[in-house]
């Protein structure tokens, strides 16, 4: 998978150098880029921004860098001779997006080539939206309903949301299994030696190597956090998908 990231604060995402995905890059499962987008400006002030029309307080991001930046991004795609050339995706981060979920993000982890476009100020001219429909397929998305002052922390969570579920970057494909909203549910709780810590001792069960009580004490964990923390999630729930013990909790 080809990621190209486009930001005025490349230096931001260096943190995509570390851990996991700086692995992943060296081991050519992902090639990512970082490219800062006033390399394509052309003024001496390395402009990227202006007033907006229609007033309002702040700046705008100008259209023309981006065009020129998305550009040279789609075409350093992932092209191989005679690939069937998918239409990149390209990610706008935006408080007035779709919201990332696991279920976006295992969608994204299939395709071979993702643009990230990380707007700042008031955001960008929405015009470069438009005009980058005709070679991408675009996606504004929302972290979650917060303001952020910038795409940058919300590109940063999605790559490695995404990244991780890339065949081969996470060592022990085993842990992606029974993480948090991989069945609909939120995860259960886990420990670790020592057995008696503080005065706390853990859940007997989990010592008793019996795993069928394990996994059920463990499901009903789940079911229990879900209903607690998280109604929304209980509501969303395919019945289906729950068994006769499942509904006794
Ligand atoms: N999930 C999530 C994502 C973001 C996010 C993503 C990209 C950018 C680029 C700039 N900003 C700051 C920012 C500040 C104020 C407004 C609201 N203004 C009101 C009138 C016009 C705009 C919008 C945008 C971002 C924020 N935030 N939260």
């Amino acid at each position: 998978m080809r990621i190209d990231v486009v930001s005025i604060f490349p230096e931001y995402l260096s943190a995509l150098d570390l851990s996991l995905i700086g692995k992943a890059r060296e081991q050519g499962l992902l090639q990512l880029t970082v490219t800062d987008l006033r390399e394509f400006t052309a003024d001496r002030h390395r402009t990227v921004d202006d007033t907006p029309y229609g007033g309002g307080a702040g700046m705008v991001m100008k259209p023309e860098p981006w065009a020129l930046a998305l550009d040279a991004a789609r075409t350093r795609g992932p092209a191989g001779a005679g690939a069937p050339e998918q239409r990149p995706v390209l990610v706008v981060p935006s408080p007035a997006g779709e919201v990332f979920t696991q279920a976006t993000a295992r969608e994204l982890a299939l395709r071979e080539h993702l643009v990230f476009a990380c707007g700042r100020y008031e955001g960008i001219d929405e015009r470069v939206v438009e005009w980058s429909r005709e070679h991408f397929e675009v996606r504004p998305m929302s972290l979650g309903d917060y303001v952020l002052n910038g795409g940058e922390v919300a590109v940063l969570a999605m790559v490695e949301a995404i990244g991780r579920l890339v065949p081969g970057v996470i060592g022990n494909p085993e842990s992606l299994v029974e993480e948090s909203h991989s069945d609909g549910l939120l995860e259960y709780p886990v420990y670790t030696k020592p057995a008696l810590w503080r005065d706390r001792p853990v859940p007997e069960v989990l010592l008793s190597g019996h795993h069928g009580r394990i996994a059920r004490w463990r499901r009903d964990r789940q079911l229990q956090r879900t209903a607690a923390r998280r109604p929304d999630l209980v509501a969303a729930l395919d019945p289906a998908g729950l068994d006769r013990a499942d509904r006794d909790v």
